[in-house]
């Protein structure tokens, strides 16, 4: 489990979230929604123990992580839990997809890659549909074909807690899926925490136990996606119209009907005038 407790964090010495309070259980997965410079990745790397908080605390498998320059055995160790796998995984790297899927293993390497992390490198690749690509410079891959295999690392690390920014932003229908399921899959497995952030609002109804709402800064609602996802929230957050329809399943489909042209207070004010 990870709990936030009035996380707050500042950057460029302005602040950026705050009073993010949350609990993050295990087997489930956690998907951050919300528009464009909200904070999302701001949270992710907060959580990675990448940017230092101002306030608050985070606490994970017995270690507090608090407000102040992160000391570095801390940070390594709280690192250590974690697997992040940013926004932009730019690799324009002379290495081949196998070398870089293998990369994941790193610190429990010591100069010899034994058959068993080949062996776990190259599932990592068939569960992400990309094996035929394995000795290909990463470099070569179109950008979906890179996600897949930066995905297939992080899954090597063998984390804690999965914590995934956008890992489906390149990627075509069918392969947002099959990741989704396998992050699903893995996150139920294991045991782990996922937090994933997701813009696709209708991919995180689809695949999150819980949706984390944030919104200028703050965290505005969280809960599971059929008791949370209403028109209302929606278009406060992020600025339209939506129907909230449902699918077979049950799982809520937004569908954006238009911009918000007002708010529903100032069409009553508007009204009344
Ligand atoms: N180094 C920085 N210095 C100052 N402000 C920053 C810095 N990096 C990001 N910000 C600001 O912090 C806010 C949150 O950024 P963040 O990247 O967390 O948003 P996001 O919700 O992930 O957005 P997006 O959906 O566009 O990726 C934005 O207003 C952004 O401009």
């Amino acid at each position: 489990m990870i709990r936030l407790d009035d996380v707050a964090v500042s950057r460029g010495g302005q602040p950026i979230l705050r009073g993010v309070n949350a609990t993050l259980e295990p087997g489930l997965v956690h998907a951050v929604i919300g528009p464009n410079g909200a904070g999302k990745t701001t949270l992710l790397r907060a959580l990675f123990g990448d940017l230092p908080l101002s306030a608050g605390g985070i606490e994970m498998a017995g270690r507090r992580m608090g407000p102040g320059r992160l000391g570095s055995p801390f940070r390594k160790a709280w690192r250590d839990a974690l697997a992040y796998m940013p926004q932009d995984s730019s690799a324009d790297l002379a290495m081949t997809v196998l070398e870089v899927v293998v990369l994941g293993r790193l610190g429990r390497l010591q100069f010899h890659v034994d058959d068993e992390t080949l062996q776990a490198a190259m599932a990592r690749l068939d569960a992400a549909d990309i094996a035929h690509l394995a000795d290909r410079e990463i470099g070569s891959l179109s950008g979906g074909q890179r996600q897949m295999a930066m995905f297939a690392q992080v899954l090597m690390r063998d984390p804690l807690a999965l914590l995934l920014d956008e890992p489906v932003s390149a990627l075509d229908l069918k392969h947002q899926i099959a990741l989704l399921d396998v992050v699903r899959g893995e996150t139920r497995a294991t045991e782990r925490v996922t937090v994933v952030v997701l813009h696709d609002l209708n991919l995180a109804c689809r695949y999150a136990d819980n949706l984390l709402v944030v919104a200028d800064g703050t965290l505005r609602a969280s809960g599971p996606p059929r008791s949370l996802v209403t028109p209302d929230l929606i278009g406060s957050v992020y600025g339209v119209e939506v129907e909230v329809l449902h699918d077979s399943r049950g799982s809520p489909v937004v569908q954006p009907m238009g911009r918000a042209a007002a708010s529903a207070a100032s069409r009553r004010q508007m009204a009344a005038q």
